[in-house]
């Protein structure tokens, strides 16, 4: 059977159940107690039982004792008795006797009266015949024996018993005691069996008149079968109780009193019934037992034939003097009616007691009911409150369950952070399942991105405030790392013990995404993608707070297009903004990638610079440059709507070196600088700045200058003299020099890193080189300089050229020059720039027999392995280390390390810088021989050089 609970069965099937419980508690009772009752009854029945039968046994006890008593008693007086009759007998003999005498003794004579006197006496019998007188003369002669009167005459003095005592002799002395009487015990022949003796016990008394003595005896045996018939009567009478008797058996066995059944009585048990003879045989197995109580069947007395038989219970025992069994017994009914009694008083009670017991179970049983209804109807209310309660969980589960599986990924974890429980978008979010993340922790999907900080103080949040949320970053089982918004709440028990942690996560790539626009809308510039004045500011203000840290110069550059308007006004708004944007590619691509490049709206836009040069005027210079990188990039055509447009733009700057500068006097001031460009013509650069824009114009007017001159041949070549130990000239360094129309020589210094800048160290360098290697090649012919080599200074820009090895190898080849004479210079920080591509080309060049030497060695940041890769020929220790040499140690040891290296490296070493010959003996104490500088000769035409 199926029982469903629900709040209308469930109360019913409490009451139901406890109702039964109750009735079936109740029963158990009843029937425990009754049993328990029972028992106790029996209890007390058996010690009743028991109590009666001792009481029985005391009785038979006591009266079988009184019973011995008795017999004992009869038993001992049977002398006493035979002796006062014997007395009395021969008493009245002798009174007989005496009368006689007195009476005939004075007539007759002694003969006669005696003769009187025996006769007299001669008849008489007593004891049922047995006894009679006689008389013996105090000689021991017979006088009188009735029995045997032939003897009456003879002597009989030595007549003895069956044990030898002098029977005669003994009744003499008898009667010859002071008093004259005295009894005398002997045996003499039984009556019945006259061939044995039995004890007899005579009285004598003295008759003095004839010296006499009369006597009488008889046998004791037959006073004690007098005893024991008047014992046995009496026996026979006695009673106690209602049963009580005592019965008496001979050694034979025969019944000799029967009280119950007298018929038995002079019975031997084979003649007795059966059901007698076997109680009889049982008393007497008993009695040879040596006695104690016995119980049989007997028939009750005046029971008639068929009714049942009663059961005794008997005490025998032997009474020994007599050879008797006595039996003292009686019927158990007598007593079991007091039990029967007892046992119908305690029904009584019992009865009571069971009604009792029922009442109260009856009782006890209603109460139980009327409470369980009372309990039960307590019970349905709570239990429907229970009930409505149960189904609000219900209800609330159903919600958390719902909620559960929400847009949110959830996951439950226990106290240790083991995974229990997943939710569906936890698995769409993160690509785990439920069974592969449960089971393991949070760990798993930890992205590497934040430190132990991080989680050290997301538990504190969580230990301290119960929660934490926050943004994470976590990856996905497919390896992606993405942002997630994850809280973490404690689950606590009421007594604040935390049983469990819910997390929910919520991926916020897309919102990211979305804020990343919306922070790009806030700093970009919609339509070019570049910053706009909000994040320009940030930059410039960042710039300035670099270049005071860096005490660098910066750039601030404001430009915009000379014609933007005009294509704007004639191609439409859409080829404007598609102008604008390329215009905003070109400048980035004109700046370095650390430099901003943002518009400010319309067609201006913003540059600004960082780490230019310290010294202002060059950093000037550099902003020059990138302004005319960026007026070139612009001035580039661009086809818009199928017309060629040519963007030409005017650009303002202004130099910032520190923090000191205000943001919005730079704007305004680069936009000035900007408007002055304009106003100058367009296409062109202005400096805020005066100083700076007269600096610029004339670093342009110098390139323009160089240009000139590389064209109009104004520059010389100055060779300074190269020493060896002995003081020969071995080789010289090409110098350059600028024989400006103008400004006289220029240094190198000065107009070097401008051709850098500009490129046009490219054809100077090239010049350099042909008309280094047309010199070489005319010493070649020379006698006694055919050994001369030649040093060349090679920029960077000229090395990263991708034809440079053809173009040395074309220069040694056009001019015929030595190619083993031919030594270039380069420095290390060119080296390092592309060093692999430096090691290929001076590799194929020295393949050739072309030199290497390392300028200004020392000062740059060569590691022993790298060197040992360069294809070098020579190092030249720079003159900064000469100059110190004498006053400086650490100088001196950086030469003899560098001297030792190159030794190892295989290398020459040279000086240069070398002005006294202090420094030369120095250098030479260290091991470095070949010398260049002012003490052998500064850079001259080549004439004084051979001088
Ligand atoms: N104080 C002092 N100075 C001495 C002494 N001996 C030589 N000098 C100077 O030290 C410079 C040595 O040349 P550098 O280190 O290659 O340094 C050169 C080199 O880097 C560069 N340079 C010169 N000519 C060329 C060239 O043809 N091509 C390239 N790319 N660079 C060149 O210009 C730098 C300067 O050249 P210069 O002005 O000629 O300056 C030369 C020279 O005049 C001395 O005893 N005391």
């Amino acid at each position: 059977m199926h029982l469903s609970a629900n709040e209308t069965t469930m109360p019913r099937l409490h009451l139901i159940g406890t109702v039964g419980l109750l009735l079936v508690v109740t029963l158990a009772m009843a029937v425990f107690y009754s049993w328990r009752n029972e028992r106790e009854q029996r209890t007390a029945f058996a010690r009743i039982e028991q109590v009666i039968t001792q009481q029985q046994h005391e009785r038979l006890t006591t009266e079988m004792q009184s019973a011995v008593s008795y017999l004992e008693f009869q038993r001992r007086r049977t002398e006493d008795v035979m002796r006062r009759s014997i007395v009395e007998q021969v008493d009245a003999a002798m009174q007989i006797a005496q009368a006689i005498y007195d009476r005939e003794a004075p007539h007759r004579p002694p003969a006669q009266v005696q003769k009187l006197i025996t006769e007299a006496l001669r008849p008489a019998r007593f004891f049922e015949g047995r006894g009679y007188f006689f008389i013996d003369d105090m000689q021991g002669r017979f006088v009188l024996l009735p029995t045997a009167p032939q003897y009456e005459g003879r002597a009989g003095i030595d007549n003895r018993d069956d044990t030898g005592n002098y029977i005669m002799r003994g009744l003499i002395n008898a009667a010859y005691l002071p008093q004259g009487t005295g009894f005398f015990r002997y045996r003499w022949y039984r009556p019945d069996t006259p061939k044995l003796m039995a004890d007899k016990l005579a009285y004598v008394r003295h008759f003095a008149p004839y010296d006499w003595l009369i006597g009488t005896g008889d046998y004791l045996y037959e006073w004690e079968a007098l005893q024991k018939r008047e014992a046995m009567q009496r026996l026979r009478g006695l009673r106690f109780g209602a049963s009580g008797s005592v019965g008496l058996i001979d050694a034979e066995g025969r019944s000799l009193l029967s009280p119950n059944n007298p018929a038995l009585e002079g019975l031997l048990p084979a003649q007795m019934p059966e059901l007698e003879q076997r109680a009889l045989q049982k008393l007497r197995d008993v009695a040879q037992a040596g006695g104690g109580f016995v119980e049989y069947e007997w028939p009750r007395p005046g029971a008639r034939e068929g009714e049942p038989l009663g059961r005794k219970t008997a005490l025998v025992t032997t009474y020994a003097p007599w050879g008797w069994v006595l039996v003292t017994s009686m019927f158990n009914d007598e007593l079991h009616s007091r039990l029967r009694a007892e046992t119908r008083a305690h029904e009584a009670g019992n009865i009571q007691q069971r009604v009792e017991l029922a009442l109260m179970v009856l009782g006890a049983l209603a109460l139980g009911v009327a409470g369980s209804f009372g309990f039960s109807r307590w019970s349905r209310r709570l239990f429907a409150n229970y009930h409505s309660e149960l189904q609000q969980a219900q209800e609330n589960l159903r919600i958390a369950a719902i909620a559960f599986e929400s847009q949110e990924g959830i996951f439950v974890t226990d106290t240790r952070g083991v995974i229990l429980r997943v939710n569906r978008s936890f698995t769409e979010i993160t690509g785990y399942s439920a069974e592969e993340a449960i089971g393991q922790t949070p760990a798993l999907m930890k992205s590497g991105r934040h430190g132990p900080d991080f989680y050290a103080a997301m538990q504190e949040a969580i230990t301290t405030t119960g929660a934490w949320s926050g943004e994470i970053w976590n990856r996905r089982k497919s390896g992606a790392i993405f942002p997630e918004w994850l809280t973490i709440t404690a689950v606590k028990t009421e007594a604040g013990e935390v049983t469990h942690y819910v997390s929910t996560l919520t991926d916020i790539t897309q919102r990211k995404a979305a804020e990343e626009e919306i922070r790009h809308l806030a700093y970009y510039d919609p339509l070019t993608r570049l910053p706009n004045r909000r994040l320009l500011l940030d930059r410039l203000q960042q710039a300035l707070r670099s270049c005071q840290r860096m005490q660098r110069q910066g750039a601030l550059m404001f430009i915009d297009l000379d014609n933007f308007k005009l294509v704007n006004d004639s191609l439409g708004h859409e080829q404007g903004d598609l102008l604008l944007q390329e215009m905003g590619r070109r400048l980035v691509a004109s700046v370095r990638e650390d430099d901003t490049v943002a518009r400010l709206g319309g067609d201006e836009f913003v540059v600004v610079l960082e780490g230019l040069s310290a010294q202002p005027w060059r950093a000037a210079q550099e902003a020059e440059t990138v302004a005319e990188k960026m007026l070139c990039a612009l001035a580039a055509p661009v086809t818009l709507d199928g017309h060629e447009v040519r963007g030409t733009c005017s650009i303002g700057v202004v130099l910032f070196a520190n923090d000191q500068a205000r943001t919005e006097d730079l704007m305004k001031h680069a936009d000035l600088a900007m408007y002055q460009a304009k106003e100058s013509g367009r296409n062109t650069v202005r400096f805020f700045d005066p100083e700076m824009h007269a600096a610029v114009v004339q670093r342009v007017a110098l390139e323009q200058d160089l240009r000139t001159a590389l064209q109009e041949g104004q520059l010389r070549l100055f060779y300074q003299p190269q020493v060896d130990a002995q003081g020969r000239i071995v080789g010289a360094e090409a110098l350059v020099r600028w024989s400006h129309p103008r400004r006289g020589l220029v240094s190198p210094s000065a107009f070097i890193p401008l051709a850098e800048d500009t490129g046009l160290i490219l054809p100077l360098g090239q010049w350099v080189l042909q008309t280094a290697c047309t010199q070489l090649a005319r010493w070649a012919t020379e006698p006694g300089r055919e050994q001369l080599t030649l040093a060349v200074n090679i920029s960077g820009r000229q090395l990263r050229q991708t034809d440079f090895v053809a173009q040395v190898l074309q220069a040694l080849q056009q001019t015929g020059a030595p190619a083993h004479r031919l030594k270039l210079e380069l420095t290390e920080s060119l080296l390092l720039d592309d060093p692999e591509d430096a090691i290929t080309k001076m590799s194929a060049l020295k393949a050739h027999g072309v030199g290497f030497s390392l300028d200004d060695f020392g000062t740059g940041y060569s590691s022993l392995a790298y060197l040992r890769q360069l294809p070098l020929s020579q190092l030249k220790i720079d003159q900064s280390f000469v100059h110190n040499l004498v006053t400086d140690p650490r100088a001196t040891a950086i030469v003899r390390t560098i001297v030792t290296l190159a030794d190892s490296l295989g290398l020459n070493v040279i000086a240069e810088g070398v002005e006294t010959q202090e420094q030369r003996e120095h250098l030479a104490r260290n091991g470095c021989h070949t010398c260049q500088g002012y003490l052998y000769g500064r850079p001259g035409p080549v004439e004084e050089l051979m001088r």
